[in-house]
Formats: C-alpha cells, sequence, structure tokens
C-alpha cells in the first residue's frame, strides 16, 4: 500500500506556532509508517511554547520492538553488500533532501521542541552536514595488507556490526538520529531508533526521507516509547550495538542491560562543564563565548559550560556586560526569526529548573538578572514554559547550582586567582563532557586544554561542533564519541583473514 509521505502533508507546511497537530502514526519500520497496536499507554506529547497538546506518543511493546528490529535485520544483509561508493550515494541524496526541506523540518522540531527557529535551522544543517560527512568516508572504508613468510599474507577487512540501536534525548530530536544514523549506515549497519517520549515528531521526518534516496526498506526505523521500550531495544538479541544520548543515571542502565548481551555501547551523558576566562583574554570574544556557552537551546544542552571561572581582576566588567546582554535576549514565539530563546521542554523541567534557581538562591547565590517563568504577552504563549535566561553571581563551588546540571538558562559565575587553583577546581566534579579557555597567551591555552579533564576543550570559543570533529566524554559524561573519523570505529568490526600460500605444518 503506497503511503503519502509525512513531510508533504500540509500539517507540516507553513507551521506557526499553535497550529501544527500530528495525527500519523510516529513509528516507521519496514519502508513505512506503522499504527501502533496497542494505544491504551499513549501519553500526550506538548508544544513548549503554549502547553497544547501536540499530538500522543504511543509507545511499543515487544512485539513491535521485535517487527522493528527484524525489519532493520534484514535491510543490513542488503545494505552491509553495497560498496562504500554504492551507499555513500545514497546517503548524499538523503542529504540533499533534508537541505531542500530544512524550514518544514526546522517548523516540526520547533514545535515539538520549544527550541528557536534561528537555532533549530542551524541543527538541521548540522544534521545533513553530518550525513555528508560520512558518505565522504564510506568509500575510504578499508583493511590492510600484512605480509607473512613464504609468500602468506594477511588482510583486515572493516566490517559492519549489524543491528544498531539509537535512543535519543529530547534537546537535538533530529540532529540526534542523524548522528547516530550517518556514521552507522556509512558502515553498512541497520538502525533503530528511538526517540526521546516527549519528542517523538521529527525522526520519522528522517526515515521517510532516507527511503526517499533510496535505502533499502527497514534500514532505518523508528519505534516510539520510553523507558519501557528502549529497554526492550537494549536486551534483544539481533541488536549489535547502542548507542545512548541523555542522563547519567539512564545511561547507567543501559549499560547494565547491553553488558547482559555483551553488546557495544557509547554513551553520549550530562555533564557541568567549566568555561575559564583569564584577565588576557579578548574580553568581547570571552562575553560572546560565555553566552554561547549556556543560553543555546534553553539551555537545555549537554557540553554546555555552565561553570564560569572569571579571574578575579575582570569580574565587574564581565558581570557588567554578560549581565546586560543576557537582559537583551529576545525571550518569546520560537517561530520568530527575531527570538533566540524560546521555552524550555516541559513544565515538570520548568519547575526543576526554577527549583534549582530558588535552592542557588538558598545557598547565598545572587540572581543578577533572569531565573523567573516568564509570561510573553502573546496570548496563545500564556501557557508556555518559558524562564528568563539567568546569570548567579556569589556561587561557591559547594553549591548545588554548581554541582549539578541543571539543563535551562544558568549560569553560575565564579571568581578565581590563579591557573593553579582555577584547574583543580575545574577538574573537581566527576562529569566530563567539555571544556573551555579564554585567553591570549598562547602557551597557557594549549598548558590548560591538556590539563583538563574532558572530552573537548574549545580555546577562544564555545559549542561549536563541526561533524568533522569528534565529540564525547571523558569520566561519567560517557565514553564512545560521535562526529568525525573515529566514530568509524565505534560503528564497526575489524576481521582478519589470514591466508596460508604454502602446506599447513602440523605438529601433530
Ligand atoms: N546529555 C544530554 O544530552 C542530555 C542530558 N539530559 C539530562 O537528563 C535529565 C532527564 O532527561 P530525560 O529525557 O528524562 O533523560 P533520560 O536519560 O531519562 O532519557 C534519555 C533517553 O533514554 C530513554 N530511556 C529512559 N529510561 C530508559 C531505560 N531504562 N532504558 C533505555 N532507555 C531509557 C528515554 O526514553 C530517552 O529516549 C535532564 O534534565 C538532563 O539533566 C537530558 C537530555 C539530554
Ligand atoms: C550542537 N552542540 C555542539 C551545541 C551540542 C550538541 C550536543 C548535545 O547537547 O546533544
Amino acid at each position: 500500500m503506497a503511503q503519502q509521505p509525512l513531510l508533504s502533508l500540509p500539517e507540516f507546511q507553513g507551521v506557526s506556532t499553535g497550529t501544527l497537530v500530528v495525527k500519523e502514526p510516529l513509528n516507521f519500520w519496514g519502508g513505512a509508517r506503522v499504527k501502533p497496536k496497542d494505544t491504551k499507554n499513549s501519553e500526550p506529547v506538548y508544544e513548549p511554547a503554549t502547553g497544547r497538546v501536540l499530538c500522543d506518543m504511543i509507545p511499543c511493546g515487544e512485539e513491535e520492538v521485535d517487527e522493528a528490529i527484524k525489519s532493520a535485520h534484514s535491510a543490513y544483509l542488503k545494505w552491509s553488500k553495497l560498496s562504500g561508493m554504492e551507499r555513500a550515494r545514497i546517503m548524499l541524496e538523503a542529504a540533499r533532501i533534508i537541505r531542500e526541506r530544512r524550514d518544514e523540518i526546522a517548523r516540526a522540531e520547533v514545535a515539538n521542541n520549544g527550541k528557536s527557529i534561528t537555532e533549530a535551522q542551524v541543527d538541521i544543517d548540522v544534521a545533513w552536514q553530518g550525513i555528508e560527512y560520512y558518505a565522504g568516508i564510506a568509500p575510504t572504508l578499508s583493511g590492510q595488507h600484512i605480509q607473512l613468510p613464504g609468500g602468506s599474507f594477511a588482510y583486515t577487512r572493516r566490517e559492519p556490526l549489524g543491528v544498531c540501536v539509537g535512543i535519543g534525548a529530547w534537546n537535538y530530536p533530529f540532529q540526534i538520529a542523524a548522528w547516530k544514523s550517518a556514521p552507522a549506515m556509512a558502515c553498512g549497519n541497520a538502525v533503530v531508533f528511538k526517540p526521546s517520549p516527549m519528542t517523538p515528531v521529527t525522526a520519522v521526518m528522517l526515515a521517510e526521507i532516507y527511503k526517499e534516496a533510496g535505502v533499502p526498506d527497514g534500514l532505518f526505523n523508528v519505534v516510539q516509547g520510553g523507558a519501557e521500550t528502549g529497554g526492550l531495544l537494549c536486551q534483544h538479541p539481533m541488536v549489535a550495538k547502542v548507542s545512548f544520548t541523555g542522563s547519567v543515571p539512564t545511561g547507567k542502565k543501559v549499560m547494565e542491560m547491553a553488558a547482559k548481551g555483551v553488546k557495544q555501547v557509547t554513551l553520549e551523558l550530562g555533564g557541568k562543564s567549566p568555561l575559564i576566562i583569564f584577565k588576557d583574554c579578548e574580553l568581547e570574544n570571552a562575553i560572546k563565548g560565555a553566552l554561547m556557552a549556556n543560553f543555546l537551546t534553553q539551555g537545555e544542552v549537554c557540553c554546555n559550560g555552565t561553570r564560569v571561572f572569571v579571574q578575579r581582576e575582570i569580574m565587574p566588567q564581565f558581570l557588567e556586560e554578560v549581565v546586560k546582554r543576557t537582559k537583551a535576549i529576545p525571550v518569546g514565539d520560537p517561530m520568530c526569526e527575531e527570538t533566540r530563546m524560546g521555552a524550555l521542554i516541559s513544565k515538570p523541567h520548568m519547575e526543576k529548573v526554577l527549583g534549582f534557581i530558588k535552592q542557588a538562591k538558598e545557598q547565598g547565590a545572587k540572581v543578577l538578572c533572569g531565573g523567573e517563568q516568564f509570561v510573553p504577552n502573546d496570548p496563545k504563549l500564556k501557557d508556555g514554559y518559558f524562564v528568563l535566561p539567568c546569570v548567579l553571581d556569589n556561587c561557591r563551588d559547594d553549591m548545588t547550582c554548581v554541582r549539578e546540571e541543571i539543563f535551562g538558562p544558568v549560569m553560575s559565575v565564579l571568581p578565581f586567582e590563579t591557573e593553579e587553583e582555577v584547574l583543580q577546581r575545574a577538574n573537581n566534579t566527576t562529569f566530563g563532557l567539555a571544556s573551555g579557555v579564554f585567553t591570549r597567551d598562547i602557551a597557557r591555552a594549549h598548558r590548560v586544554a591538556a590539563n583538563l579533564e574532558a572530552g573537548t576543550c574549545y580555546i577562544n570559543n564555545y559549542n561549536v561542533g563541526p561533524v568533522e570533529v569528534p565529540f564525547g566524554g571523558y569520566k561519567m559524561s560517557g565514553f564512545g564519541r560521535e562526529n568525525g573519523q573515529v566514530t568509524i570505529e565505534y560503528y564497526s568490526q575489524l576481521k582478519t583473514v589470514v591466508v596460508e600460500m604454502g602446506d599447513v605444518e602440523s605438529i601433530f
């Protein structure tokens, strides 16, 4: 039965805040959208900017997860036989279609996630760039030839793993689906992706685009659901690998479940990253860097530099300027081009973030700006989950706002005196996702980068994420990498073939 592609439905065109209603099924396997079998556990999905119900998320059960995985496996058998050039051609076509439909996808993302359209467009660009990048790598995958005595030799083959599961978070729904599927597919794997139950809308768009580009049916599948569905995926015997983005506690559970089946795991977990600003920095850039490190996607970014260490001598100028610019961030309707900060993902999450700010005040922090719920004048936004971006002064290292991941628009500022002291304080955390340093002293910049315990260190910038560059954590922020050439290692395995050219020399 021919299905109309979801993207061509009128409901996805010219979407503005408060207008999108998604009725189509959001599961996808065997090359088509699939209606859920049992709707009894359905959960409402909200539009963060309005608090309105956007659609229902109907979780997949055991039978459906099994169907999706089997469909992935049959596609894997075909896809893995193609040459890298053949896979690349299809992936490049998918990247092209995403570019062409950037606006529709970005609008759907904004309706479901609440981030500003300006940011969502960049996210979609980064998604197609990831697919394009791994399309470029696919034809280069190769093994090694090793000469042995007597004319014998060995060679290695870089082979796919099989069916890979991706489990995504709600902060970058489309981009995470692309970042996980692109390297997996370039290596010849098939993918079953489960988005966060709060952002089920855009992953199925990616599935339809891959289909349109020409992947075999079943190569990229979407199953909706929460913890239970995620658990079924991690424990399924036909799954070879799980790549997870989310919180540390859930990451641990995923790792435990995967361990039972000796499945490979990539974990992209949370952070509480330090950004260190020395007095010899170019202050204008450091201020811009601090804003970029804290306020993208309403602060809901795993690698945000939320502990901003500022050398004492420049603290007054830094605070004055950062507060002025934070107050000037236009918060409101995320579909408007001028908006720079939209709504948090959910009401409970907004309350959690406001709770962190309240606790920070109780522990002695001073709110220099923001930190309150915001109700825009536009009546359709009155039930949205908006929080004004917040700068906290008088912070100490032992405060909850400095130790725990808030995942909201909250910057904690901490003074420091010396390089040695700030390095020790910056590393005094169980997380290790990212870090940043602003200084004009080249030697200091590289010394600090070498001594920070984090998977990424930005020198004189923050939160730039080119797809050519590996991204991932140290310590409890996870392991494995996304993006960059190295990620091929995490989606493939090496087979050694040993070839005897003479007779077998047996000792028996
Ligand atoms: N590192 C990052 O990028 C992110 C970090 N977070 C942090 O996590 C907090 C909670 O956010 P959540 O979305 O609830 O994160 P979460 O870690 O609970 O969920 C992430 C994904 O894992 C799935 N999941 C949940 N339990 C599972 C289980 N037992 N087995 C398999 N899959 C499971 C979820 O359905 C979702 O798709 C946030 O407030 C934030 O601090 C959240 C999202 C992204
Ligand atoms: C795109 N960038 C670099 C801001 C962060 C993406 C990582 C994430 O939070 O999932």
